[in-house]
């Protein structure tokens, strides 16, 4: 786990082998320990070079190995040990220094990085601090308005950026390993009492107080209710203000309280979710492993409006060939403009040339005649969109993929309408699509494997976190969302405020809560598919049937603010009221008050005291039993794709793991408990009668979440 040799006569080197990043594992430590103890012990070891196997320095922490019984030596005094040393000891960094791997390496008296190598103290971003001596050290190291910055975000430096904080002495774009070593002789023999960072007095502005109020202030702002940034300004204070052994306690009391914190439990699940979601499977038992992607060279984009544009820039930026087609002149001629200035902005925060060559535009379907994949982003409306799939299925090359970014339509009935349904897959991105990390790729029953392989694979060099999911209405993502609103609009009518609710989600952990959300995103939206859907009914109709439709609650609420032109943000005016049309900044909108009063008497309603406990297990525990009926129709393989979707695509709180995961930590009886109670509370809401898969999951003791898929095929088995 960490080889020791002897290079050019006087070096020892030290190589971490703990594939695939090198992590410290209880014996990757135990390999370290006894490797530092052979070098520092052997006469002819004049210098020593710690470097990881593989091009990769170590990834930190092995993050397995939490919430387990953690053996081996510890991370603390190893580093200890190597900072000890009398020997100089030089950090050869390839690829990643993250976590523990950092504070390895600031542990050494002197770093050579590679130049393409990234650092970070990632901690805070699995719900943990740097405790291995790297809240201590940074700061001594870089001062503390740097090393806060860093701390607090997790953020990854390039080796240029470490190279001007003062992290590492040396950048080089050689191999980093014999550079190190060269480093190593030139050193050797050299004192090292300047050299060991955890005897620096830590460098100070003069209103050290005012500095940690303000980074405090901002931090509890944008860290939306998770521990550890706040954490981290905590610990990096100690450094500022007490002598290194104290702030190494005070580093220690901190991560302990992190360390067990049902947020590190959360974050740490998203971690492995991630990675997980790129292992999809079909119920067919199609698999990532055995279904092959083809290679995309040119691509096409059909229909050019907020979505097609975003589309076209993420394609464009992966370096594909894009043809952009727009049939309507007025779009057409908007659209080039917009692209252009989306890749320009891009283009200079990255500090990298726009990509203006790689889209040819066209107002002619004919010009997508010779690309490889398509993806359409017309209107959302079904007649539109299979005329333009009939198009396509003739015009476009033989096995060219046919995509489509709907967000809720039926995958397989567009199929239908070509001559190839298994080359047709759904590609759903979010907006803005060149930002939004999300993409639900959506096979329907007659999708091929590889064409569900070639779209999680574009997906992924698009930067997106792809999660394959079946085909049914709203997918996985809109298919959830769907109660959560509904839910929204019950609570308003029943007494609620959209402050109150908004107020209670944003308290959970929404960057936004619901009706703001819907505020941004335009209320016409839903308006018209609720028109599709024949549920809109004109007029303020008084009486039960004004609230009914189709045997069911529903709360017309929407569809009257919209009758007004109150559609968001974009008029001025929607659940809240702003400046003027476009302004972002919510205000209380007396109006809205004495419409929703207004409307409670009409229906004879009576408002009652409604609290934030009740808006988020009505608005949440809806949203999760969907989640359930998701996977038991077999829609999403594992509760890990519906948390995926959910932090990525609407911002569910990172720390509180995604909704599934957040159900597991309620407590599965729990959850049941609350749905049966609102259920009989509410019968003629259907959707709020607990899923039959959540029943048997609390029936066979309410397994913990990694175990769930194992159960479900348990339980499908026995039916
Ligand atoms: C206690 C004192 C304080 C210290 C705390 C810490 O250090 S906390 C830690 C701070 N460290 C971090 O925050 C760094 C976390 N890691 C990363 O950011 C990235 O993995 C990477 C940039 C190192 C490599 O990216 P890439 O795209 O090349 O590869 P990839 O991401 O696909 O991973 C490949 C495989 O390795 C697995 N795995 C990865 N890291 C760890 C780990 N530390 N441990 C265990 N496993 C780990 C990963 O799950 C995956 O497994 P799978 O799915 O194949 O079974």
């Amino acid at each position: 786990m960490a080889q020791f040799t002897r290079v050019s006569r006087s070096v020892g080197l030290i190589t971490l082998q703990n594939p695939p990043v090198n992590a410290l594992s209880a014996v990757a430590r135990q390999g370290i320990v006894d490797a530092v103890k052979r070098a520092l012990s052997d006469p002819k070891v004049k210098s020593v070079v710690i470097c990881g196997q593989n091009g990769i320095f170590c990834g930190g922490a092995d993050i397995k190995e939490f919430g387990t019984n953690i053996t081996g030596p510890p991370l603390v005094p190893m580093i200890h040990a190597i900072e000890a040393s009398n020997k100089p000891v030089v950090a050869a960094i390839e690829g990643s220094a993250f976590g523990g791997g950092l504070e390895l390496a600031l542990g050494c008296h002197y770093r050579v990085a590679h130049s393409k190598a990234k650092l970070g103290l990632t901690e805070v971003t699995l719900g943990l601090l740097p405790a291995a001596g790297g809240t201590q050290r940074l700061p001594r190291l870089i001062g503390v308005p740097a090393a806060l910055n860093l701390i607090t975000t997790g953020r990854h430096v390039t080796a240029a950026e470490a190279l001007q904080l003062g992290i590492v002495d040396q950048v080089t774009d050689h191999n980093a390993v014999d550079e190190a070593v060269k480093f190593a002789l030139s050193v050797a023999g050299k004192s090292l009492d300047a050299r060991r960072i955890s005897t620096y007095p830590c460098p100070c502005p003069s209103d050290v107080d005012a500095l940690f109020e303000e980074v405090m202030q901002k931090v509890r702002q944008s860290a939306r209710g998770a521990i550890a940034p706040i954490a981290c300004v905590q610990a990096v204070r100690a450094a500022a203000t007490l002598p290194y052994s104290q702030g190494m306690e005070r580093e220690q009391e901190l991560m302990a309280t992190l360390f067990t914190s049902g947020q590190a439990r959360a974050l740490q699940y998203c971690f492995f979710a991630q990675r997980a979601v790129g292992r999809w499977s079909m119920p067919s038992g199609a698999r990532w492993d055995t279904s092959k992607p083809r290679s995309i060279h040119k691509a096409a984009v059909i229909g050019l409006g907020t979505m097609g544009r975003g589309i076209a820039v993420a394609l464009a930026q992966t370096g594909l060939s894009v043809v952009a087609v727009e049939t309507q002149e007025k779009q057409f001629m908007e659209a080039k403009k917009m692209v252009s200035g989306m890749m320009e902005r891009g283009a200079k925060r990255h500090g990298t040339a726009p990509p203006l060559d790689k889209i040819t535009y066209s107002q002619n379907i004919q010009a997508v005649a010779d690309v490889d994949l398509v993806i359409e982003a017309v209107f959302e409306d079904m007649a539109l969109k299979e005329k333009v799939f009939q198009q396509l299925s003739t015009i476009c090359k033989q096995g060219t993929f046919l995509c489509t970014n709907t967000s809720a339509l039926d995958v397989d009935h567009l199929a239908s309408q070509t001559r190839n349904p298994e080359l047709v897959v759904g590609m759903h991105f979010f907006a803005p699509a060149h930002v939004m990390k999300l993409l639900e790729v959506v096979y329907g029953p007659r999708s091929s494997p590889q064409a569900v392989a070639t779209a999680m694979q574009l997906g992924k060099k698009m930067g997106k976190v792809s999660v394959a999911v079946g085909n049914c209405r709203g997918f996985v993502g809109n298919r959830m969302l769907k109660p959560y609103l509904e839910q929204a609009l019950f609570l308003l009518e029943e007494g609620a405020t959209p402050e109150l609710v908004d107020g209670a989600l944003e308290e959970f952990g929404f960057a936004l809560g619901v009706f703001k959300m819907s505020d941004l995103s335009g209320l016409d939206v839903g308006w018209k598919v609720r028109k599709g859907d024949g549920l809109v009914e004109p007029g303020l109709a008084s009486g039960p049937s004004a609230r009914i439709r189709q045997g069911r609650r529903y709360s017309p609420l929407g569809d009257l603010l919209c009758e007004q032109g109150r559609f968001g943000q974009k008029t001025g005016q929607g659940w809240y009221r702003y400046d003027k049309p476009g302004s972002r900044v919510p205000r209380y909108d007396p109006w809205l008050h004495s419409f929703l009063e207004e409307y409670r008497t009409q229906h004879g309603i009576v408002a009652r005291r409604i609290d934030q406990q009740e808006v988020l297990e009505r608005c949440l525990y809806a949203l999760i039993n969907e989640g359930f009926r998701i996977l038991e129709d077999g829609i999403a393989a594992g509760p890990e794709d519906i948390d995926i979707i959910y932090v990525f695509g609407y911002s569910w709180p990172r720390h509180r793991g995604g909704p599934m995961f957040y159900a597991s930590m309620v407590g599965l009886a729990k959850v049941l408990e609350r749905l049966e109670h609102y259920h009989q509370a509410h019968p003629d809401v259907p959707y709020m009668q607990p899923c039959n898969l959540l029943r048997r999951l609390v029936a066979s003791g309410s397994p913990p979440v990694h175990k769930w898929k194992e159960a479900i095929k348990k339980l499908r088995s026995q039916l």
